[in-house]
């Protein structure tokens, strides 16, 4: 696909964001997830937030074309070599990026009860101002974003099966975005967020 369907532009101050919903059909979209789920080696780390440690909510695994590690939430991780699955998606998004993406760290939440907290992907070692393209497979589930200083500024959308939804210029600066908890009873997603790690 050279050309995606469709980019919404997102209309908010201090952010640089764009989701396309229908960057890869539904049929790619099943079979990488299915693949991405049965290959990966999902981990399960403890966080320490607050002084306090628990598991993170959710399984990840980080890919990444050098060695360098990722850091966040004391967490360090260590990246496996791209598949050529990943490799695969990581060109079909730097068509539209214009960026070559070292890193892939990718999520999987479960069920419902998987989440990923308020935050902002601002280490130091994603560089000033972070191009990040996070890609959904599965189960749809809502992302929300508030403005760190304007706190009356939030917005919600639903990334769906197949979208992508691209982040850059200040948004890191400016605004903090989650994955909340759902009492529903859904399925598993997978998300994958390319990163340029240095
Ligand atoms: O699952 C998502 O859509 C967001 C993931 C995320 O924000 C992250 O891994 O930094
Ligand atoms: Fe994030």
């Amino acid at each position: 696909m050279l050309f995606p369907s469709e980019e919404i532009r997102l209309n908010l101050p201090d952010a640089e964001i764009s989701y396309f919903p229908n960057f890869f059909s539904a049929t790619e979209a099943q079979q990488y997830y299915h693949s991405i789920l049965n290959t990966t080696h999902w981990q399960h780390d403890d966080i320490t937030v607050f002084g306090k440690t628990h598991k993170q909510p959710r399984l990840t695994a980080l890919f990444a074309l050098n060695n360098n590690s990722l850091k966040y939430s004391n967490i360090t991780m260590h990246p496996s070599t791209f598949t050529p699955t990943l490799k695969e998606i990581k060109s079909k998004i730097e068509r539209v990026c214009n960026i070559k993406f070292t890193t892939c760290l990718a999520n999987l939440y479960r069920d419902g009860e998987d989440s990923n907290g308020w935050h902002a992907d601002n280490e130091k070692q994603l560089g000033r101002n972070p191009v990040i393209a996070s890609v959904t497979f599965g189960q749809p589930r809502f992302f929300h974003l508030k403005h760190r200083t304007h706190k009356e500024l939030r917005h919600k959308l639903l990334l769906e099966n197949g979208s992508l939804l691209l982040m850059q210029g200040e948004t890191q600066h400016h605004w903090l975005h989650q994955i909340a908890k759902t009492k529903r009873k859904i399925n598993p997603r997978i998300n994958l967020t390319f990163r340029v790690v240095e």
